[in-house]
């Protein structure tokens, strides 16, 4: 069966510094998968590529066999892949419900008026913000912040997810919380592509894991595995990210 998505040899450099050096690896639908790496080791630069905000040197993307690497991220995000960021990005001087809106107006198959907001609401109780969606934006705690970022997302109806350290700064309650969040989002049988640091969520979310480092794919396999490979572990060690 063709792979929802492959990657091939992807490579992009950055002057003389390959940040992302011969990638490869494929991703079915339904797949929840954690990309995992020290810092600076290619990560955000893999999803960047994938959701086309950066153009790949070198290799191939293919959403259901159809090649986009290279083609301009509005374009991907039509063709069905949504991501999520770093730094959280929520538009600040809207509601909540009109930052949903906003969205949904930009997707696919457009969506206006009450059809919108209906589909809003729906979006909102699916990311725990059932009822909130008069409320400023900028107001928002952290959490709910991201919590907007993603029914953002999901407004485009993606067939992959890309997840870019969504967990990140959350406490451990919220860590409790947003891992719940993403794994009733697995259970709907959305594919994920996820950045992850949070041992405890890769474990909990991903049943398969992703390695890279310095640029270079050293590691893909079950989780378990994966996290117990030597190579992988001494990766981490080696820069005081374990
Ligand atoms: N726009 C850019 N221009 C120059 N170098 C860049 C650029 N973006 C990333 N890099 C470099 O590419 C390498 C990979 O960076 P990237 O952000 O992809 O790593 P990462 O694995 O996502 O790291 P982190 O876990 O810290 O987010 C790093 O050395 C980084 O400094």
């Amino acid at each position: 069966m063709t792979p929802l998505l492959s990657v091939s040899r992807l490579t992009r450099r950055f002057g003389g510094l390959m940040a992302v050096n011969g990638v490869s690896f494929d991703i079915a639908e339904g797949e929840v998968v954690g990309l995992l790496g020290p810092n600076g080791s290619g990560k955000t630069t893999a999803l960047n590529m994938i959701s086309g905000a950066m153009k790949p040197s070198g290799g191939e993307i293919q959403l259901r066999g159809e090649q986009i690497g290279g083609v301009s991220s509005h374009r991907i995000a039509r063709k069905g892949i949504a991501r999520t960021f770093q730094l959280v990005r929520v538009l600040p001087s809207l509601t909540v419900d009109e930052n949903v809106v906003a969205a949904l107006a930009f997707r696919g198959e457009p969506l206006w008026g009450d059809a919108a907001r209906r589909e809003a609401d729906e979006l909102l109780h699916r990311v725990g913000l059932g009822g909130r969606g008069g409320e400023a934006a900028e107001q928002l705690t952290y959490i709910d912040q991201k919590r907007v970022e993603l029914a953002r997302a999901l407004a485009a109806r993606p067939a992959l997810l890309l997840l870019d350290e969504w967990l990140a700064g959350l406490n451990p309650t919220e860590l409790r919380t947003g891992i719940g969040l993403i794994a009733s989002l697995r259970d709907t049988g959305i594919t994920i592509l996820l950045v992850e640091h949070v041992m405890e969520a890769v474990r909990s979310l991903c049943a398969r894991c992703v390695v890279m480092n310095a640029g270079s794919k050293i590691a893909d396999g079950d989780t378990a595995g994966v996290l117990a490979d030597p190579e992988v572990v001494r990766a981490y060690l080696g820069t005081g990210n374990a």
